[in-house]
């Protein structure tokens, strides 16, 4: 039975690795499938890994009929036997449709790839639209991490080094540290706790070197309970 499987995570966790080894792993059993993408981080058409793997894809623009375009490829002699879905979220709801609609009437998989959340805790509409409709949302084990060390939930917008909570939902971009010249935007995976602190990696280093703050961290070092138990409400 065909399947709509969405899998999901911050930025930086494998999604884009998982999705080309779905398709190898699949095209090496004798399955044959498309890809497609949007909005990849290193150019239009082409899916790409951290890991360093790349492979071509259809670029899925907004006015592209997903439902159309298979159903062509079907009746011009292609075999589809899945669909690998990189950068989901973008993809719009009626997109989203239209692929729950190729697993129910034309019995293909898709296996879709992309971030739950914007970089202020919503969801992309893509993504909101594939948590309703998916058969299964799978999140993936590799967790990226905060720089507290605790595993990070939330993928915030970093502007010339300070965090933004307010701007366009779709920037393209990339992780914060990563290789090449310094980009005006990137995206620094937080935990919810320093996300909501608006506490990322170099405000906390301000915040460490500044002469203004005690020499210990309150957050690391909670303020204890009373020996033998935690306080009561009542006190
Ligand atoms: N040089 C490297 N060696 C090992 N793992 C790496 C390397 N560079 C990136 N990664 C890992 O690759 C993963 C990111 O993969 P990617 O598929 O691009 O993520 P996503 O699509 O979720 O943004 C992260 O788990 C990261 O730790
Ligand atoms: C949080 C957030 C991310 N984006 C963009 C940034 C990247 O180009 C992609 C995510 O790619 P990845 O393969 O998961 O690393 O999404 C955005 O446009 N808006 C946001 O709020």
């Amino acid at each position: 039975m065909a399947e709509l499987v969405f899998f999901t995570g911050t930025m930086d966790c494998g999604k884009s690795t998982l999705a080309l080894q779905m398709d190898h792993t699949h095209s090496t059993r004798g399955r044959s499938g498309l890809l497609f993408t949007q909005h990849d981080r290193s150019g239009e058409a082409v899916l790409s890994s951290r890991l360093g793997l790349t492979k071509s894809a259809f670029e899925v623009r907004d006015d592209l009929d997903l439902w159309e375009f298979v159903v062509e490829q079907v009746t011009s002699g292609v075999r589809v036997d899945y669909l690998v879905c990189d950068e989901a979220q973008f993809y719009t709801p009626d997109q989203v449709e239209q692929l729950a609609r190729l697993v129910d009437e034309m019995g293909i998989d898709v296996f879709a790839f992309g971030i739950t959340a914007d970089f202020r805790t919503e969801l992309f509409p893509g993504s909101r639209r594939l948590i309703e409709l998916a058969d299964r949302t799978e999140q993936l084990q590799v967790r990226a991490l905060c720089w507290c060390g605790k595993a990070a939930t939330v993928n915030a917008r970093v502007v010339d080094g300070v965090m933004v909570v307010e701007g366009e939902q779709v920037v393209v971009g990339d992780v914060a540290g990563s290789e090449g010249t310094t980009p005006l935007v990137e995206y620094e995976m937080l935990c919810r706790r320093h996300y909501m602190r608006r506490m990322n990696a170099s405000a906390a280093r301000a915040q460490a070197l500044s002469p203004d703050v005690l020499p210990f961290d309150l957050d690391l070092c909670p303020i204890p309970g009373p020996p033998g138990g935690r306080p009561s409400a009542e006190g």
